[in-house]
């Protein structure tokens, strides 16, 4: 038997029909986390890469000697692996901001075994059923975890929206406000009511950047080396007066709608409305928003710039407390690099830098950390991170949850262990972001994708790319 330090790794090295081990794996522990609950004992039988079946207790009705391989996860979590409904990759066209080969080895080594990758910053944006195309040529060889695509709604391209549900994309985003890239111009509510009328009828969800221009900015902001004065430059008024708008178009519709990214936490009253009317609607939060907070951004650390902004530690409990009670449906990282130069970092000007903050690798640690003080559950966790992302995607009868028939994605992690983000672990491209040394808790040990080790702390990345793409079947 072949035993690796840390995880027990046991392997068979005779006695079966080798045939009969075809792609058969178990993975067991006393931490696993089902979607009932986590047990503390159980088992999971993994072939070709699915889940076969799942065992709860001690006396599973398996032979250990008939498995190809077993990992024993002894006390460490077992989860599913985590789905990130909001990645960046800016390939092609922006590659040197982010790439597919960069952005999934993050993810790998961060825990998540999906990410659905935004519409934009590439060149061409997807907006075409022709840029969606070359989209996935660039992804397929290049992919470390398993990519799926957000196509975009801009201004007329109304008639490409089905063919897109067509051809496998996950849903659509589009912007109320500049997205920061000209090619990818913001909608108005006459572009929005085309793009809906398209909508209706399937099952895509259409994803809102819920920002607009409003009245109430200052006129003289301060120095653009403060933070304080990008702050004034984005108030809560523009996501609230946006999200105004999301509410009516998603009563009037009924198409489901989608809200990145909120900061704003007074907004959350018109969700919650609109919800108890009966809207299709929900919300996603970010992990700089619970964990960074405004008054401890230095000057001039532009890596912290991302719009809508970070704001106050007030609004930052509240948006704690509004996923604590569903009000927030899920935490994605909006991973959004760019390169060093539109950075500005010597300059500091936090009014000219790019708004985006890359941190797709950290989000598991960064949820445990501002979580599990706050007494956020694994099983919380696995809501947030993996089922309701899973689903927003159409992707919830394989991925997100540890059950026979799913893909057997799973990640392994220490929940107690104590890190820091140093520079050469970073695997996003420019490595530029605004955890930089800052203490978390929980670290990914082992991260499986499709019954396929990607990652391990041992071993490091996988050296070929195993991920797949993932086109959204049967779109009406
Ligand atoms: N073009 C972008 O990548 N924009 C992103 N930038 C952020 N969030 O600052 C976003 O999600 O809006
Ligand atoms: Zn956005
Ligand atoms: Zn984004």
């Amino acid at each position: 038997m072949l035993i690796t330090s840390g995880m027990q790794k046991l392997r068979t090295s005779q006695g079966c029909n080798m045939a009969d081990l075809k792609d058969k794996k178990l993975v067991k522990g006393r931490r696993i986390v089902f979607e009932d609950g986590v047990v503390s004992e159980g088992c999971i039988v993994i072939r070709e890469g699915k889940i076969e079946a799942v065992h709860r207790g001690e006396n599973a009705p398996i032979n250990e000697e008939e498995f190809q391989e077993v990992i024993d996860a002894g006390n460490q979590v077992v989860m599913p692996g985590i789905v990130d409904s909001h990645v960046h990759v800016n390939e092609p066209g922006r590659t040197a901001w982010e790439g597919y080969e960069t952005a999934t080895k993050a993810a790998a080594m961060g825990g998540i075994t999906t990410i659905v990758d935004m519409p934009l910053n590439s060149i061409p944006p997807t907006t075409t059923l022709d840029a969606f195309k070359i989209k996935m040529e660039h992804a397929q060889p290049q992919c470390y975890v398993d990519v799926a695509f957000w196509g975009g709604v801009v201004p007329g391209n109304e008639m490409e929206l089905r063919p897109m549900i067509n051809a496998g994309i996950a849903g659509f985003k589009c912007f109320l406000i500049h997205s920061g890239v000209d090619e990818f111009p913001h909608v108005t509510t006459e572009d929005l009511h085309a793009a809906m009328k398209q909508l209706q009828g399937t099952d895509s969800v259409l994803l809102f950047h819920a920002e607009v221009e409003t009245s109430d900015i200052p006129d003289s902001l301060g120095s653009p080396e403060e933070y304080s004065s990008f702050l004034a430059s984005r108030p809560p008024s523009m996501e609230y007066e946006a999200i105004k708008l999301v509410c009516n178009m998603c009563k009037t519709y009924r198409v489901p709608c989608h809200i990145v990214h909120l900061s704003a936490a007074a907004a959350l009253p018109l969700i919650q409305e609109a919800r108890g009317a009966g809207a299709p609607l929900t919300v996603e939060t970010c992990h700089h928003y619970l964990n960074l907070e405004a008054a401890t951004v230095p000057g001039k650390a532009t890596q912290y710039k991302c719009c809508p902004p970070i704001r106050d530690a007030r609004n930052q409990e509240i948006l704690w407390q509004a996923l604590g009670n569903g009000d927030i449906d899920m935490v994605v990282s909006d991973h959004s690099p760019c390169t060093p130069e539109l950075k500005l970092l010597e300059k500091g000007d936090f009014l000219a830098a790019w708004g985006g903050i890359a941190s797709v690798q950290f989000g598991l640690s960064l949820f445990w950390t501002g979580g599990s003080k706050r007494g956020f559950t694994l099983q919380d966790m696995v809501r947030l991170m993996c089922e309701n992302t899973s689903k927003l995607a159409g992707l919830g009868d394989r991925k997100g949850k540890i059950r026979a028939g799913c893909d057997a994605d799973l990640v392994i992690w220490d929940p107690e262990a104590m890190w820091k983000v140093a520079v050469p672990s970073i695997q996003h491209k420019n490595k530029i972001t605004p955890y930089l040394d800052m203490a978390l808790k929980g670290k990914v040990l082992k991260t499986i994708l499709r019954g396929q080790v990607v990652y391990s702390d041992t071993e490091g990345i996988a050296q070929q790319p195993m991920g797949q793409l993932l086109l959204k079947t049967g779109g009406k």
